[in-house]
């Protein structure tokens, strides 16, 4: 007989903390008492080990721009995988998926690949605090940079779903550096930076805000985080591991046009397999080991795999016409959900807040109701759509989401509110 879900649960979670790999896989917060264990994709559908088959709005929280099984993605990762999967000495991939990032991201001259996100987070911290030779950093309340020591307090995501607003082992002087101000808010930071700015590295940010659910920048934001870091001397860092090569092929800072010092990269930039990357200008790059002396290294950094993936990705990204049909898609997907709840989206992504909102930090964004959205992940889970299993996450359209996907969601969501 086929191992179904509750068998794999339960053998799971005696082997692996929550019997999951990341806690936001575990779906307690919209109320499944064992998580989804899935087996296959296709395109925008994702299939679990019962056989059920949903419309997937996670995409693995959003590297998948073309869907699952990709056959371009998959036939790069074939043609690399046979020629071996690692040799941790450089290869001409790495160099191709430098200069398609280089190409594609306003603000980046040179480019460090990392495995994940938090990696590429914390080196871009790293180097932020080498350059200017400060310790404090600035965060906003409701951005998630993985989980990196200095940047978990009150942060979105997973955090912010199982409410967990400071972690214990993050030592005392560490969290001590870390600024956390509320998101969109340019007094505070203003403020904060008129009392501490002659200590500050930088100030960190999610150019679009996807892990407190989707809270774009409000105008003038990100125009007044570039003037407060360069009159104090501190670093910007934009955080597009979500939002790059997604609202815009040269990320958020292309949308907005704010060039930050420093662009954390990921999802995306490893085409569905384990790559991130931290990049900026020259010299600030030059900074890093071997050239400078701020150490930064990977055994699997520009792994073979990934880097195939990427660059197969990336490439296809040149065509104006991919951003086009992701807003199409976005848009028909925003329009039919927007009778629902307050609607927030920003090219490819999207969330459904079930409040009126407008959610515009993560004081708003906790109003919403968390019962209700369980319920409506509940509901539409039983008529094939997989949404993401927190409010305090995004909705990621690609490619592969069609008229069909988007019209079947709309009305499985529709269904749930009565319509
Ligand atoms: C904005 C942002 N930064 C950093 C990370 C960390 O990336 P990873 O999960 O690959 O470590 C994530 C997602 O997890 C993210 O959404
Ligand atoms: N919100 C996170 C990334 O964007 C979710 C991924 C994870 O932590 O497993």
């Amino acid at each position: 007989m086929a191992v179904t879900r509750s068998d794999l649960y339960q053998r799971a979670r005696r082997l692996i903390p929550g019997g999951v790999n990341s806690p936001v896989r575990a779906m307690r917060a919209v109320g499944l008492d064992e998580p989804l264990f899935m087996r296959s994709g296709a395109g925008a559908l994702i299939e679990d080990v019962n056989g059920n088959r949903y419309v997937d709005w996670v995409l693995s929280w959003g590297p998948l721009l073309f869907g699952h099984a990709d056959a371009a993605t998959l036939a790069a990762v074939e043609e690399a995988l046979r020629r071996g999967t690692t040799f941790g000495a450089p290869t001409e991939g790495e160099v191709e998926l430098a200069q398609e990032i280089v190409d594609a991201v306003p603000s980046i001259e040179m480019v460090r690949m990392t495995s994940s996100g938090t990696e590429a987070a914390m080196s871009a911290v790293r180097l932020a605090r080498a350059a200017t030779g400060r310790d404090r950093l600035i965060k906003f309340a409701g951005n998630y940079h993985g989980h990196v020591d200095a940047l978990l307090a009150s942060a979105g995501s997973g955090l912010m779903t199982l409410g967990i607003p400071s972690t214990p082992g993050v030592p005392r002087g560490v969290a001590g550096e870390t600024i956390v101000l509320p998101y969109n808010d340019v007094d505070a930071v203003a403020a904060a930076v008129a009392r501490y700015g002659e200590g500050l590295a930088a100030i960190i940010v999610e150019p679009v805000a996807g892990n407190m659910g989707v809270v774009p920048p409000e105008p003038g934001f990100l125009e007044a985080l570039r003037t407060l870091c360069d009159a104090c001397g501190a670093l910007l860092v934009f955080d597009e591991v979500i939002t790059g090569f997604r609202v815009a092929r040269g990320g958020a800072q292309e949308r907005f046009g704010v060039r930050p010092d420093i662009t954390v990269l990921g999802k995306i930039v490893g085409g569905g397999l384990p790559a991130a990357a931290f990049g900026g200008r020259a010299e600030l790059m030059e900074r890093l080991a071997p050239v400078g002396d701020v150490y930064q290294a990977g055994t699997l950094s520009g792994n073979p795999l990934a880097v195939a993936a990427g660059t197969s990705v990336l490439r296809r990204l040149r065509d104006p016409a991919v951003y086009e049909a992701l807003e199409a898609r976005g848009a028909r997907l925003e329009a039919g959900l927007a009778p629902f709840g307050c609607v927030q989206r920003v090219g490819a992504m999207m969330t459904l807040f079930c409040q009126d909102g407008p959610v515009r930090d993560d004081a708003d964004a906790a109003r919403s109701d968390t019962e209700r959205y369980g319920a409506l992940f509940r509901h539409v889970l039983a008529r094939g759509v997989y949404l993401a299993p927190s409010q305090f996450e995004c909705m990621f359209v690609s490619l592969a989401h069609g008229d069909e996907e988007i019209d079947r969601t709309i009305e499985a969501v529709g269904g749930f509110f009565g319509h």
